[in-house]
């Protein structure tokens, strides 16, 4: 069995907690993510994937739940020198790389900013050259390290982006939407660059994504949310040959396809939350219907789930 990297165990994030506008962003979603492996996480806007991320890191403090990394309770870490560490391998990547790089900083800076942080350079010449392999690992080169980011395209400004991640050797990446904001021609390029240096440097990858079509050529195993809690978790295979739960088929139905005839007469399933009223007695959770494969059901619905799967 692989090594669990991080451990998420019954994670909730309430925004405005105890105010009438309360959101339960995160209720009660728990998951492990193994040592090497890519997590997809997707679901609709709104449902939580981006608070999920942001309090697995410790950007928001957990409303209840835990969080472990390696053993330890991430949002329990006291300690400065713990937590500068834990900064340093647990690192992100944003949808928007121009929103999330300093217009005003050239690129080395940008890129060394971390490095300086964490002391991992000993003078400018070492640090030029590291900023210059980097850029290089991420298919840019020497001259892009003295530009600004307006300079760039928006594929380009994502490889600074994850050249930044890197700079500071992390352990594990959330990558957030990072190529949703990307020409569809250029995502398949970052994503191949990002499968490429994950085998490269034994990275894993929380990898959000609000639609089931990209995620699936990047990650082992997707997660699906809705609402705040995850519906569905299963190898991606098994989740796009026999998705279970009616959301996930739902968010199957809306991916394009790129057959235009096929297309056309094809139906997007809708999705009806109102079956999925529990009571206390119906006891709903994630349950195995088959190896890997959970889904977040009553016992009843359960029972459902798994002739629905030896019936595949
Ligand atoms: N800082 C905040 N304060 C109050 N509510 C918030 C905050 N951040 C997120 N929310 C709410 O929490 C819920 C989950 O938001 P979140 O951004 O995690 O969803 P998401 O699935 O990542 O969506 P998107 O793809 O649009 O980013 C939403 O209802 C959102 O409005």
């Amino acid at each position: 069995m692989a090594e669990k990297l991080v451990e998420v165990k019954h994670l909730k994030k309430y925004f405005n907690a105890g105010k009438p506008n309360m959101v339960k962003a995160i209720d009660d979603v728990s998951f492990d993510i193994y040592k090497g492996e890519t997590l997809g996480l997707v679901g609709e806007s709104g449902c939580g994937k981006s608070t999920t991320g942001r309090t697995i890191i410790r950007l928001y403090n957990a409303t209840g739940g835990q969080v472990l990394y390696q053993g330890k309770d991430v949002h329990r870490i006291k300690s400065k020198k713990e937590l500068k560490e834990l900064n340093r391998k647990m690192q992100m990547i944003f949808q928007d790389p121009y929103a999330s790089l300093n217009p005003r900083m050239k690129v080395v800076d940008i890129i060394a900013e971390g490095m300086d942080i964490h002391g991992l350079v000993k003078n400018k010449t070492e640090r030029m050259e590291k900023v210059v392999e980097l850029l290089e690992t991420v298919g840019l080169n020497e001259e892009h390290a003295n530009r600004y980011p307006h300079e760039f395209s928006g594929g380009q400004r994502q490889r600074i982006g994850i050249a930044r991640a890197l700079a500071v050797n992390p352990e594990f990446v959330i990558a957030d939407e990072p190529i949703s904001a990307l020409d569809v021609s250029i995502q398949a390029q970052v994503v191949n660059l990002m499968k490429r240096l994950q085998k490269e440097k034994g990275l894993t990858y929380l990898f959000i994504a609000h639609d089931l079509s990209m995620v699936k050529y990047i990650s082992d195993r997707i997660g699906v949310m809705y609402f705040g809690k995850l519906v569905e978790l299963a190898p991606s295979d098994d989740l796009y040959k026999h998705p279970l739960h009616p959301y996930t088929k739902s968010l199957l139905s809306a991916i394009p396809l790129p057959d235009p005839d096929y297309e056309r007469s094809r139906k997007r399933i809708p999705y009806d939350p109102s079956v999925h009223q529990y009571t206390d007695q119906d006891r709903p959770e994630m349950r195995e219907v088959a190896p890997g494969h959970f889904v977040y059901c009553s016992e009843r619905e359960f029972e459902q789930y798994k002739k629905e799967y030896e019936n595949r």
